[in-house]
């Protein structure tokens, strides 16, 4: 029954319109059914679950109960991301077994479209969820995220290559700029990668400098923008209203 994210590849220089996904943040399940009631009218793509928020993250039976039910009612593609502590998660009580062990039962009862997977967890745990994912047809994001600074365009090249290597869905880099110059760097990466990748890309430049990459990332092949709804996740993320009316003027004069 899973069709996974919905994401598209960028086909040569074509202008991709990217899709909108909000993140749920709640700390417990009515906080996260307030979240999800609020944005039932709003043109909202994709949700994504910020699990290391929940405040029961050891609970996986409620864990894959909530997500089912935000993908019944909400009707939208659900990623499920435990976001960890070095790259701008909560920090949450499970080590890295047990993040294993609940990616599994999320992917296993198909409660789940896509599942955000950091590049940073190790190779054989990467491969297994791989495989999981697979076998039910839920898409797997290998992702990179650098709250403190841009690196360079070679080292974020290669991580995007890193997790085409490995067998991901999709790749995701998110950064944070120094200057407008390191805003360029993300772009520019974002054009030059997206052009040829076998899977589609996105990327964001966060804080108040990057906020152009998050409203016109999809210009340089980014397939997905974070939009904030009831609490944001990420620094310069913008209320979802204004990036759909953005996107709609870009689309529209494309
Ligand atoms: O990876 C990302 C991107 C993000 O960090 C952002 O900058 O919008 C927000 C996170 O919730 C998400 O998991």
């Amino acid at each position: 029954m899973n069709k996974g994210l919905q994401l598209r590849t960028r086909k040569g220089d074509e202008t991709v319109h990217p899709k909108i996904c909000v993140p749920l943040m709640g700390k417990n399940r009515e906080a996260l059914q307030d979240e999800w009631k609020q944005l039932k009218e709003k043109t909202v793509d994709l949700l994504e679950w910020r699990v290391d928020y929940f405040e029961n993250i050891r609970d996986v039976d409620l864990i894959v109960d909530i997500a089912t039910e935000i993908q019944r009612e909400t009707k939208r593609p659900l990623l499920f991301t435990k976001r960890s502590e070095e790259e701008g998660g909560q920090a949450v009580s499970l080590n890295e077994n047990e993040v294993v062990q609940l990616y599994e039962a999320v992917i296993a009862n198909d409660a789940v479209h896509g599942v955000d997977i950091e590049l940073r967890q190790q190779e054989k745990n990467i491969h297994h969820l791989i495989e999981q994912a697979r076998n039910q047809k839920i898409d797997v994001i290998l992702s990179y995220h650098n709250f403190t600074e841009t690196p360079s365009a070679l080292l974020l090249e290669e991580k995007i290559s890193e997790a085409v290597v490995l067998g991901a869905d999709v790749a995701k880099i998110a950064v944070m700029p120094q200057s407008k110059m390191d805003v360029l760097t993300l772009l520019q990466v974002t054009e030059k990668m997206s052009h040829t990748m076998p899977i589609p890309l996105i990327s964001m430049a966060m804080g108040r400098n990057g906020m152009i990459s998050r409203l016109a990332g999809g210009l340089f092949g980014s397939a997905l923008t974070f939009a904030s709804g009831a609490q944001s996740s990420a620094p310069g993320q913008i209320p979802t209203a204004d990036v759909e009316q953005v996107l709609r003027i870009l689309k529209r004069n494309m």
